[in-house]
């Protein structure tokens, strides 16, 4: 495919990924949720979120009453599953960095999901990029800049898109506003997943306790 397109420093890469690609993507990441199910997460002051997540990697993002972090093994106690290649690769192409992710937190967007607006800042070093790959239906993207006062643009972001989030962008405010549910036909049943890939950083780990 062509390159990338930047908006407000979020580099959005429309189409990389094509069917195939998508439907090889979505097999690797059913072996995901079968080894870390997905987890209906409720932020630190109590609200319930409409998405519904898990993770691959060392290292996965959580939210509970005790607050947001990552954690190194799902709250079943069991490790996080590997990283698919397939999402790998995608890091390496959009990136070209030789140090790979620690994390990709999966979001599954079912019928009325959506994100409010937020900053990736759990991590523990800003110089790597968030690189973000939409499966499925699609979802208005807004993205914004690095105060919460600036101004937003959105674009709707479709099946096998890529969005990098780095440099001025990587503490950017962004969210989802809505979807179009059953606009694709990729995941049967409709919806979306979102996979966000994060290099960590050790030092901001979680102990594991328990
Ligand atoms: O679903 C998306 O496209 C964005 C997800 C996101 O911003 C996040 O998981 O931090
Ligand atoms: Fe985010």
């Amino acid at each position: 495919m062509g390159g990338a397109v930047m908006i407000r420093g979020f580099a959005y890469w429309p189409g990389l990924l094509d069917g195939a690609a998508q439907a090889a993507m979505v097999g690797d990441l059913r072996a995901v949720v079968a080894a870390a199910p997905l987890l209906s997460p409720v932020t630190p002051g109590g609200r319930a979120m409409s998405v519904r997540m898990t993770a691959a990697g060392r290292a996965g993002w959580i939210t509970d009453r005790r607050g947001y972090r990552y954690e190194p093994r799902h709250p079943s106690g069991r490790d996080w599953p590997p990283i698919p290649a397939s999402v790998l690769a995608v890091w390496r192409q959009v990136t070209g960095l030789a140090r790979d992710p620690d994390c990709c937190l999966v979001n599954f967007y079912g019928e009325g999901a959506k994100m409010g607006l937020h900053q990736d800042k759990d991590e523990g070093d800003f110089s790597f990029p968030v690189v973000s790959i939409s499966l499925g239906d699609e979802a208005l993207f807004r993205m914004g800049g690095v105060e919460r006062k600036d101004g937003t643009e959105s674009v709707w972001l479709r099946s096998g898109d890529v969005v990098v989030m780095g440099g001025a962008a990587r503490l950017a405010w962004h969210g989802i506003d809505r979807l179009r549910f059953g606009s694709s036909r990729l995941l049967a049943g409709g919806g979306r997943i979102n996979l966000t890939l994060r290099v960590v950083d050790e030092g901001v780990i979680s102990p594991s306790t328990s």
